[in-house]
C-alpha cells in the first residue's frame, strides 16, 4: 500500500520502488523518516519525543508563526520558540495525487494546541502537502489568512536537520557572497568565505538567498544533498556543535552533531503580512544534482 496510517503517523512509499518512503508524524506534521532506496536522508535524534510532549529533534520540524523567540509583538512574543505549529496535533487530509505519491496534512486554529492557541489568537489554516519523487521530496505550504478583518503576520520555515557522514569533512556551497546576521556574534556581516565550513557552533540567518540558487551540501567533493526552494528568501544554517548538544536533553548520541547539519529555508528575516481571506504559498525540494558551483552576481 502506497499510504499507510496509523493513530501516530502517515508513511507514504512508492509504488515503483517499496525502498524508497517517507515518514510524517501527525505532531507537528513532521516528517521525521524519508528513506531513498534505503538509505536514511535526514537526522533524528535517538533520544527524539515521538509522543507528541515535545517538538521532533530531528527530521522535518515546521516552524509558524515565528521564528526563535519574539520579544517584540505584543502576541507573537507570547509563543515559545519556533511557534505553534511544531507543537500541535495536525489533520492528515489524504492521499491527493498517486504519481508522484502525495499527501496533505491541515492546521487551523480548532484543532492546534489550544494552549499556545489561547496566547496567539489568530485565524489562519495551513495545508502542508509531501511529494514523495524517485529521488526527491518536497515540501510545500500554503498559508490563508481566515480571518475576515484582521491581518496575519507570520514568519515561515522548514527547519530541516540533513543526514550527514562527517561534519569536518562536509561543505555548504552557493551561499557565498551573501548577508548574514550570526545569531551567536548577534552581529550581521557579509560572508567572503567560498563555502561555508564547520568547526565550532554555527546559527546563522543568509538573507535574501537568489531562488536559482541551489544549496548543495557536499561531503570531500562529493554532492550528498540539493535543497531548491521557493519563495523562501532566507537560509538558516544550524550546528550545535559539542557544548550545545550537551545541554539539550532530547540530542542523542552526545556526538550527533558530527551526523547532521540543518540548512533551514524559511522567511524569517521579516514578517510576511497576509491580508484578510489572503493566500501565501512556499516550498522546498530536497533532490540529488551534479555538483554545481554557481559564480557570484
Ligand atoms: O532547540 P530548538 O528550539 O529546536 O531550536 C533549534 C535551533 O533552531 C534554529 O536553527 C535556530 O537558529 C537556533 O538558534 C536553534 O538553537
Amino acid at each position: 500500500m502506497p499510504v499507510k496510517e496509523t493513530d501516530r503517523e502517515v508513511v507514504l512509499t512508492r509504488p515503483d520502488d517499496e525502498t524508497t518512503s517517507v515518514t510524517i508524524l501527525k505532531y507537528g506534521a513532521t516528517v521525521y523518516s524519508w528513506k531513498l532506496k534505503s538509505e536514511e536522508q535526514l537526522w533524528l535524534s535517538t533520544a527524539a519525543k515521538l509522543d507528541g510532549s515535545k517538538p521532533v529533534r530531528g527530521g522535518i520540524p515546521l516552524v509558524f508563526p515565528v521564528f526563535g523567540k519574539n520579544t517584540t509583538d505584543e502576541y507573537l512574543s507570547k509563543l515559545p520558540q519556533h511557534g505553534l505549529a511544531r507543537n500541535s496535533t495536525w489533520e492528515f487530509l489524504g492521499q491527493t495525487k498517486s504519481d508522484p505519491p502525495t499527501v496533505q496534512f491541515g492546521l487551523k486554529p480548532e484543532i492546534a494546541n489550544p494552549e499556545l492557541t489561547k496566547l496567539w489568537p489568530m485565524d489562519f489554516l495551513l495545508i502542508l502537502t509531501v511529494e514523495l519523487g524517485v529521488d526527491s521530496l518536497k515540501t510545500a505550504i500554503e498559508v490563508e489568512n481566515t480571518s475576515t478583518s484582521k491581518e496575519l503576520k507570520f514568519n515561515w520555515l522548514f527547519h530541516t536537520y540533513f543526514r550527514i557522514e562527517d561534519i569536518e569533512g562536509t561543505m555548504v556551497s552557493n551561499l557565498a557572497g551573501m548577508k548574514l546576521y550570526d545569531q551567536l556574534l548577534k552581529e550581521s556581516y557579509l560572508d567572503k568565505h567560498p563555502v561555508v565550513t564547520f568547526h565550532q557552533e554555527t546559527d546563522v540567518i543568509y538573507q535574501n538567498v537568489s531562488p536559482e540558487r541551489a544549496i548543495q551540501i557536499v561531503d570531500k567533493g562529493v554532492q550528498v544533498h540539493t535543497l531548491k526552494r521557493y519563495n523562501l528568501p532566507d537560509t538558516v544554517v544550524w550546528n550545535p556543535w559539542v557544548e550545545k548538544s550537551q545541554g539539550m536533553a532530547d540530542f542523542e548520541p552526545k556526538t550527533g552533531y558530527e551526523q547532521m547539519i540543518c540548512i533551514e529555508p524559511g522567511h524569517v528575516h521579516d514578517f510576511i503580512t497576509l491580508a484578510p481571506g489572503k493566500k501565501w504559498n512556499a516550498h522546498q525540494l530536497l533532490c540529488k544534482d551534479e555538483l554545481n558551483y554557481q559564480a557570484i552576481q
